[in-house]
């Protein structure tokens, strides 16, 4: 086995949650923002940007049940995640299978967003095609009218997922062309961590 890298956390979440950190020293307002990959059941990749809402012992992220990425994961369930901090030259990727919330945390994830994302979930039939806006804003229209005066509950076509890492990737830039690379692999007795080719 390779030597494991000075000074690389043990946990890869640890040293995740160190590098977004430095990045919000950068870029406070925007969301942690990831390009999540996932494969249908021939196998065919799709990727697309989710947000992703917090970290645990892993990535969590919340979508509508019936949009591609979830068909995708409910009969492929592993994913990809990878995160561009661009303006500090760094990349990370996270991989591994994906498990659905259950209700009482997508409830609870869902009880924190802005009233007008709470209104969207239930008007859009996220990944369907259709004529025009008008129908999701004739849709969010209605459903604010029909909510007028009470909390907007979760739909049940909407809710989170959890990636638990398997294997994580850290990539930085270096000035001299010879980027740093370093992969973390989970053991049964904790994660090995390796130096990789750039
Ligand atoms: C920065 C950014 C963040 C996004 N965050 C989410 C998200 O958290 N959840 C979501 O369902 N879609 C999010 N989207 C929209 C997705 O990229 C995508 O268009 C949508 O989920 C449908 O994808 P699908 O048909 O592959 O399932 C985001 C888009 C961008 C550009």
């Amino acid at each position: 086995m390779k030597r494991m890298p000075t000074q690389s956390p043990a946990d890869p979440l640890r040293q995740f949650t160190r590098w977004r950190e430095e990045w919000r020293a950068v870029d406070a307002r925007t969301p942690d923002s990831a390009v999540l990959a996932t494969a249908d059941h021939h196998g065919r990749p799709s990727a697309r940007w989710v947000d992703v809402a917090y970290v645990d012992h892993g990535f969590v992220y919340f979508t509508n049940h019936a949009s591609r990425k979830a068909a995708d994961v409910a009969v492929n369930p592993a994913a990809a995640l990878c995160f561009g901090w661009l303006a500090k030259g760094r990349q990370v990727r996270a991989e591994g299978p994906v498990t659905r919330l259950d209700e009482v945390e997508s409830d609870a994830y869902f009880a924190t967003l802005p009233r007008s994302l709470q209104l969207l979930a239930w008007s859009s039939d996220q990944s369907a095609e259709i004529d025009d806006r008008q129908v999701v804003r004739a849709r969010f229209d209605a459903e604010r009218a029909r909510f007028d005066g009470q909390e907007v509950p979760r739909p049940g076509h909407w809710g989170g997922y959890r990636l638990t890492p398997q294997e994580m990737e850290f990539w930085q830039r270096r000035a001299d062309e010879i980027q740093d690379r370093v992969r973390y692999r989970r053991r049964d007795d904790g994660w090995q961590v390796v130096r990789v080719a750039p």
